[in-house]
């Protein structure tokens, strides 16, 4: 079992590019080091576990996931209330064998919270900042009831960030960026 030595915590708004990112600084890091882990995949599966549910059926856009959507999100919020960094906790515990880890979704200050709390020492956090018109290109579409929810919203002010990443059409300023991440990687890397 690894300590991570690095994680890279990321925010941003829908279609900034965050899985963009973290494909980059995954292939750059290699597999070996370094693993993604989504902050919102395991709710699911948590969720179909505690509930006796089939998780597949769960997964796709079935009448079964909309019969369980409204109930899901309140047991998602109730889980959160009662420990705020339940699904950090559920979403990297698999991960002990990586020394560096992203974190591709943060999306509310108890995420960032959880990560600087409990590694504090590693947590580099990061916000992938675009302009609108670039992630409507990018397929956005605003959409009421999700993009100006907390789960959206949660992380727009509030946070001072290690690095913000521009990620717009300039591919040399995204690249100074990534480089930029990889230095403040390798300086924790050194450190331990
Ligand atoms: N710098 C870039 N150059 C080319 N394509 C990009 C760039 N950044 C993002 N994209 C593309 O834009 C789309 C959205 O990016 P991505 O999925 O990384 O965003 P996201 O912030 O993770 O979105 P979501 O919050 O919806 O999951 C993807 O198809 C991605 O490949």
């Amino acid at each position: 079992m690894v300590f991570p030595k690095a994680i890279i915590v990321i925010s941003g708004k829908r279609k900034s590019g965050k899985d963009f990112v973290s494909e980059i600084l995954l292939k750059r890091l290699g597999q070996n080091k370094c693993g993604i882990f989504r902050l919102s995949g395991p709710l699911k599966r948590q969720y179909a576990k505690e509930h006796n549910l089939d998780f597949e059926k769960l997964l796709d856009a079935t009448e079964y996931k909309e019969k369980y959507r409204a109930d899901m999100i309140l047991w998602g919020e109730e889980r959160r209330r009662k420990d705020p960094g339940f699904f950090c906790q559920l979403a990297t515990s698999e991960g002990l064998d990586k020394e560096v880890w992203i974190i591709s979704d943060a999306r509310r200050l108890t995420d960032v919270d959880f990560f600087k709390l409990n590694y504090c020492s590693a947590t580099i956090t990061v916000r992938v900042d675009s302009e609108r018109a670039i992630r409507e290109q990018r397929g956005f579409v605003f959409t009421e009831g999700i993009d100006d929810a907390e789960s959206e919203c949660g992380l727009d002010s509030g946070v001072k960030w290690d690095l913000v990443v521009y990620n717009n059409d300039d591919k040399k300023e995204l690249e100074d960026s990534i480089n930029k991440i990889l230095d403040l990687i390798a300086l924790k890397l050194k450190d331990h």
